[in-house]
């Protein structure tokens, strides 16, 4: 089977085109090449699919073989392959997902693309809609949660994944892997959660850190980095537009005011094509 190996700002991924490839099952074969000894290796899979809503549907699978509602870094890869492999003629194209109908606008420089500007479309901020327990239909703003032992506080925000923003003094310093998985997996979230550790630069530049639901401690997270800048406003720390620099790179996100439509602008790269026994 033919695939295609991608990453933005070092968040992985295998592509497989449905027009072209036949998986009977998605999970299954999303644990087995993202292994990165026994596969092909990646923090999920992304599946080109043909969608009667929009352009292309996209379905994103973490290396758990979980199926996630929208994967950031991932669209700006699959809009890329649907460019550069001929799928399209478009710059910009309609993407049905688990988030919605999502456009992303590929950006070119003499005819190269130079990165891809995501319209993510609305945050979710009501707690039961995250989800997140006991809020109701009330935002989750610095809100109190307790991770083994330790109190926090904690900004809630999907993207049509569910999203906690810790805001933290020192990222590099946090202790991600061994409190990750715990809030990754806190009662609190009925559907699990990505967490993002993040330290405030300044109003327009922060630092981020992701334990992804599913996938655990990644070099980037697009969606987390949408949640960010989400959360940034909410509390009054950042303002609408904000450099998210993350492990892996740089990502720029916007909250558009007029809109309430969320932008993140990235990057979005070929590693390899390949064959894989399947
Ligand atoms: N692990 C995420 C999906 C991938 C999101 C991330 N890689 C991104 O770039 O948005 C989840 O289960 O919600």
């Amino acid at each position: 089977m033919h695939f295609s190996k991608w990453q933005g700002c070092g968040n992985d991924f295998v592509l497989v085109d449905c027009f072209k490839e036949n998986v009977d099952d998605f999970a299954a074969f999303a644990k087995q090449v993202c292994d990165r000894h026994y596969g092909i290796g990646g923090d999920g899979v992304l599946y080109v699919l043909p969608s009667d809503k929009a352009d292309f549907r996209m379905r994103i699978f973490n290396t758990d073989g979980s199926e996630a509602e929208m994967c950031g870094n991932g669209i700006r890869c699959f809009a890329r392959y649907l460019h550069d492999f001929g799928l399209t003629e478009k710059e910009a194209f309609t993407v049905e997902t688990g988030a919605g109908i999502l456009v992303p606008r590929l950006q070119l420089e003499a005819g190269k693309v130079t990165g891809v500007r995501v319209d993510m479309g609305e945050p979710v901020l009501e707690g039961e809609k995250i989800p997140v327990k006991g809020f109701g239909m009330d935002r989750v703003i610095e809100e109190d949660i307790t991770v083994k032992g330790q109190d926090y506080k904690m900004t809630c925000v999907s993207m049509g994944n569910p999203h906690c923003v810790i805001f933290v003094d020192d990222a590099e310093a946090f202790p991600i892997h061994e409190l990750g998985a715990s809030f990754e997996s806190h009662p609190a979230f009925p559907r699990k959660t990505n967490t993002e550790f993040v330290e405030v630069r300044d109003r327009q530049h922060v630092r981020m850190r992701v334990w992804e639901r599913g996938a655990a401690v990644t070099l980037a997270c697009g969606t987390g980095s949408c949640a960010t800048g989400v959360a940034g406003v909410l509390t009054g720390r950042t303002d609408r537009k904000v450099e998210v620099e993350l492990d892996g790179g740089k990502l720029m996100v916007e909250w558009d005011e007029a809109t309430n439509h969320v932008f993140m602008t990235g990057p979005a790269e070929l590693v390899f094509t390949g064959e894989i026994a399947y």
